[in-house]
């Protein structure tokens, strides 16, 4: 079967301009395959770069050496030298990133936020703002707080936010940064429900996972991110 999204001799380093150009590698070498319908579980200890590979994959660094391959509209597009308006259509159809934290926008609420990536995709506004509820209501997002902006939630309502955001258009391929790390049993089991559900539709989901019990719930396998001192 072919992947969705695969990397080739991916590698990235850190420059830092302020500290007289200290130059640090993070990744190196690094081959990564990811097919309809499975979950990847990236490992490895902190720093090892999990966290920079995940940016790089949605585009938010850039690389310094080899190729991000994403099958989007049916042929290979390289992340890693695609230009910004095919990034942006990538990440809208194809390409999903549940980040840690929600990046809040001022006075949008919360069912909007939900829904603007439904909308996005050529949804109706109604029918976007029911499927957007109706996921809110899954993660246990009282129903009080989805016409306001999320500045003021705690840290697991924002997490839920950003899943029913991240879950609700049933992207093809699916980042996941800590999906887990700010909820309760009782929501950490609706977002394993919630992953399963996805791969059972054909997602490709990689995750950065540090539960244990969340990740022997839905990782197929684990992919070794090797710190480069290590690895070198
Ligand atoms: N923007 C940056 N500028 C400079 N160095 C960075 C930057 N982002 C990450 N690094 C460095 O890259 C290395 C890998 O960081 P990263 O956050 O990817 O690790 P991680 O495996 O996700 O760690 P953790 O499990 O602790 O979250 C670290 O040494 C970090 O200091």
């Amino acid at each position: 079967m072919t992947p969705v999204l695969r990397t080739e001799g991916l590698g990235k380093a850190f420059t830092l301009h302020l500290q007289g150009g200290t130059h640090i590698p993070v990744l190196g070498g690094v081959d990564l395959a990811v097919h309809p319908g499975e979950c990847v579980a990236l490992w490895g200890p902190s720093g090892a770069g999990k966290s920079t590979l995940m940016r790089c994959l949605y585009g938010n660094y850039g690389t310094g050496t080899g190729r991000i391959i994403l099958r989007h509209r049916g042929a290979d597009l390289d992340l890693a030298t695609a230009d910004p308006r095919t990034v942006i259509e990538a990440r809208r159809e194809t390409l999903g990133y549940v980040s840690q934290f929600l990046r809040v926008i001022p006075r949008v609420a919360t069912r909007d936020i939900v829904a603007e990536p439904l909308i996005a995709r050529g949804m109706a506004r109604d029918e976007a703002l029911a499927r957007a509820t109706a996921l809110l209501h899954r993660l246990n997002l009282p129903e009080r707080l989805h016409a306001l902006p999320p500045a003021t939630f705690s840290g697991g309502e924002q997490q839920r936010v950003n899943l029913a955001r991240g879950f609700a258009p049933g992207y093809p391929v699916l980042l996941l940064d800590e999906p887990t790390a700010s909820l309760d049993a009782a929501n950490r089991a609706i977002v394993i429900a919630l992953i399963r559900e996805a791969k059972a539709a054909g997602a490709a989901i990689i995750g950065i996972v540090h539960d244990a019990e969340v990740r022997e719930a839905v990782a197929d396998r684990l992919f070794d991110v090797l710190p480069q001192q290590d690895a070198a």
